[in-house]
Parts: C-alpha cells; structure tokens; sequence
C-alpha cells in the first residue's frame, strides 16, 4: 500500500522535468566525464575509483548552460513593501521568455496569475500541480523546480536571501548559479548582497545593485494587543501551526464581532485565494486575518496591523525566536503599498515580546555569510558508481559528512531528507526518483511523518 501511494505520488508530473535537466547537467561536469546513456545505468562506464566526488568547492561548474552566457545580473535589494519585486516582475513580463523562482507556492500561483492576466501565457509549476498554458514561454515555479537547463531572456529569483537558509538554501543557491538567463534578477534582502557579490565573481556575470526604499511606513506600536477583544477590522494575527492557527479564528470569532479568513502555506490556492479575497474584501464580513509565516513572504494583503501571537517558532529542529529578518519580512505585511491602510502597525499579543520586536525592526538584517549547498544528482549518481550497494540514505550520509566545501557555503540540512531515504531506499525505484523525491521532501513532508509513523524504526 505504501509503496503504491509512493510510486503513484513519484510518478506524477512533478518529477518528470528535472529528469532531463540532469541528464545534460552531467555531460559537462569539471572533470569532463563522458558517461555515455545517462539513465540506462547499466550501459554508464564507472567513473576512476580515484575521483573525490564529495569536492563541492567549485558548485559554478555544475552549470554548463549557465557558465555559456555571460549574464546580467540585477539585485533588488531593500525592505519589505519597497517594490523590489513589482520591477523584476515587469521587467519579467516584457520579455520573450521568461522563469520567476519564488519561496512559496502560493507565491508561484500568484505571479503565473498575474503574467496570465496581462497576456503573458505562463505556465505554474510548483511540487504539488503543473498547469501548463498553449504557447508558454514563461514560467513561474518555486524554487526547486527551477529549470537550469534552459535558455531565458530573463530570469525573477525573489527573498534570494533565503540563500542562507539551513534547509531550503541549496536551491536559491542552485537558483542563482545556475539559471541560464540573459538578465537575472535577484529581489531580497540588502544582507545577502556581499555573498551574492563573492559567489557570482568565478561566473564572469556583471551585477547590478539597485536599493529601494518602503513606499509606506511602518509603524511598531509601544502597546501589545492584551487580549483578542482588542482585535480590530484589518488585523493579522500570526501564529507558526495549522492548529494554532484554527484555535485562535475560533476564539476570535467566539467573540462575535469579526469573522476570520485564514492563510497558511499548504492550503489548496484555490482555497487561498478564497479566503485572502474575502479578507481583502471591504464588503466582506471577514476582516479579520489568522495567518503562519507563509504571508511573510511577498504575499499582498490588506492589513492594517501585524499582531505577532508569539517571536518564537519551531523550525523543523528546534523551538526557536524569529530572526530580526523573518520579523521584518512577516511585519513588512502591514500597510502594503496600494492597500487601503497607507500606514502599517505592528505589535505582539504579550508586553514580553515587544522589546524583541522593537529591537528586530531597527536592526539591520545580519549579514549572511554562507550559502547553502547539496550535491546535484549527477555527483551521488557517480559517487554511487563507486558504491553501487549503497543505497540513497547511506550516500546522502556520505555526502553530508565528508563534502568539502568553500567559505562561502555550508552543507544543506539533509536529515529529513535522510529519514526519507531510509523509507525511500526499501521501494523499487531509481536513484534518481529517490533523488529527487528528497529533494522536495518539504513539499512532502506530511507524507514522509505518515510513512515514519507506520515505521517506527525510522
Ligand atoms: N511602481 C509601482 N506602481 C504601483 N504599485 C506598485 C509599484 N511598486 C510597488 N507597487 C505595489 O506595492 C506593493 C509592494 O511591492 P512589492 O511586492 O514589489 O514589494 P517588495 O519590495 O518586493 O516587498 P517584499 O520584500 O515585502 O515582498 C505591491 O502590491 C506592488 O504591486
């Protein structure tokens, strides 16, 4: 049963467009191996025993197309609300072809709605849905389906500052080395500026820094909201579960004066939509926001005032406070340019945390000092020429511990990934279903926590 839901679920579209990228990937790697039928394994002479394939220190070289063109990279860099993304989103949208790399997927859907809208066919491919659209030269996706393979006018990579984050890092990564765009353009954060700059000098692209400015104000208010019967028309309340999430709409909504939308990454964007038109709606009667960090990335939405339910969050690995970025990003919702609040507030639920939002919101984002890196398939795939009795779990073990890196990267965070591929690795699939299955674990990961519970072992 298991196995059926998984090659059923590895077998959807999703998968099949990284396939070929890879297959081109691995015909030019730095060591100039010519492996013949890529994906007839059995027909791939073995690489020389010799070759170090954990040496991770030259990732610019993974990208043959990329390194053909000389590219003109553009960073759009300032704080949230600033119009980063609405410039490399027009500039996107007045060339031929075209790819935009969100965080999320419903970052994805939105911008392919947006190109749709003004005629610019596009098609939306994120880990869970492809719609692709006759005519399509342009792409939105999230990030880890960019395609790296194909040749682009122009290309949108937005919170490129995501870059240095522990588990989804590698891909902006592998999103800014190897897109093989003519002009690329790079929306974020001023911190990751200095490291975009160090990394993009071996690729002999030219950059372009250009700062924005808040085209509205933000306002952290000396007051935490107290009590949810001090919740206004225009409120987010943010919270980091599903469940938290619920409980508070209906607590909010026990006090019968406002109706709730809700927002969180993994709700279906039809759904999404729904419920952010309502709350966007002055006429609507839910006027009232509950949100996670999902709308901390981009997302356009009417509020009025952020309220942070708690600064604290727990990450996959640790509870943990809130970065001075992740609170701005999540802050910077409030007062959206062209939003009916022309000025934005923010405040926390508890007096505690104000100190902390208070300090975040002046501070200047900590300068990111590594990116994130994981191996291309092509490097396990010979690395398992090498090995060939090991299965996905026990050369992603390999990897994490002995790769060798430059300064300016750090490995990516692959434990999920490697519970995944203790499950993956008792099915009949190729290394590279495997492959890329954990790759978009995070997309996944319900499925994975089902699997781990009818495995104990894992
Ligand atoms: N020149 C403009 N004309 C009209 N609307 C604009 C303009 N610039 C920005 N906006 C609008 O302002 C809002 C914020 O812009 P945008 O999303 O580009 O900001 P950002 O700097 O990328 O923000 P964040 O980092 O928070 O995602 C959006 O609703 C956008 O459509």
């Amino acid at each position: 049963m298991v196995a059926l839901l998984l090659r059923r679920r590895i077998s959807a579209s999703s998968v099949s467009s990284t396939l070929v990228n890879d297959k081109v990937e691995l015909c030019h790697l730095p060591w100039k191996l010519r492996l013949g039928s890529l994906f007839g394994y059995c027909s791939i002479s073995r690489p020389a025993a010799n070759i170090d394939f954990t040496d991770l220190t030259c990732p610019h070289t993974w990208y043959p197309s990329a390194r053909r063109k000389k590219r003109n990279v553009y960073l759009h860099v300032g704080p949230t609300n600033s119009g980063k993304t609405y410039n490399a989103l027009k500039r996107l949208e007045s060339c031929s072809s075209g790819i935009y790399c969100g965080p999320l997927r419903l970052l994805a859907w939105e911008v392919a709605k947006r190109l749709n809208k003004a005629k610019v066919p596009c098609d939306l491919i994120t880990g869970q849905e492809r719609e692709t659209v006759d005519g399509a030269q342009h792409k939105s996706v999230t990030v880890e389906m960019a395609d790296v393979t194909s040749d682009y006018k122009c290309a949108v990579v937005d919170e490129i500052q995501m870059l240095g984050c522990k588990t989804r890092g590698f891909s902006f990564t592998r999103a800014l080395l190897g897109l093989a765009a003519d002009e690329l353009h790079l929306c974020g954060d001023p911190a990751a500026v200095p490291l975009i700059e160090e990394i993009l000098k071996v690729t002999g692209d030219t950059i372009k820094i250009q700062h924005y400015e808040r085209l509205s104000p933000l306002v952290p208010l000396k007051v935490p909201l107290g009590s949810f019967s001090n919740i206004r028309t225009g409120d987010c309340i943010v919270t980091f579960s599903r469940q938290k999430i619920y409980n508070m709409k209906k607590e909010i909504e026990s006090g019968e004066k406002h109706l709730c939308s809700v927002v969180y990454g993994s709700l279906p964007p039809v759904t999404r939509t729904r419920q952010a038109t309502m709350f966007n709606d002055a006429n609507s009667e839910f006027d009232v926001l509950v949100a996670s960090d999902a709308i901390g990335m981009g997302l356009n939405l009417n509020i009025s005032r952020i309220v942070f339910s708690t600064l604290q969050k727990f990450d996959g690995f640790e509870m943990r406070n809130l970065t001075v970025s992740e609170i701005k990003q999540i802050a910077g919702r409030a007062g959206r340019y062209g939003s009916k609040f022309p000025v934005g507030k923010v405040t926390c639920l508890d007096a505690d945390d104000l100190p902390l939002l208070h300090s975040s919101l002046k501070s200047p984002s900590p300068i990111i000092e590594q990116a994130g890196l994981f191996p291309s398939f092509d490097l396990l795939y010979m690395y398992s020429c090498q090995h060939p009795k090991r299965g996905l779990y026990h050369i992603l073990e390999h990897f994490a511990d002995n790769s060798k890196l430059s300064a300016k990267y750090f490995i990516a965070n692959c434990d999920k990934m490697l519970k995944v591929a203790a499950v993956l690795d008792e099915l009949p699939m190729k290394l590279h279903d495997k492959y890329l299955f954990c790759i978009r674990y995070h997309l996944i990961v319900v499925f994975a926590f089902f699997f781990c519970q009818i495995h104990p072992s894992l």
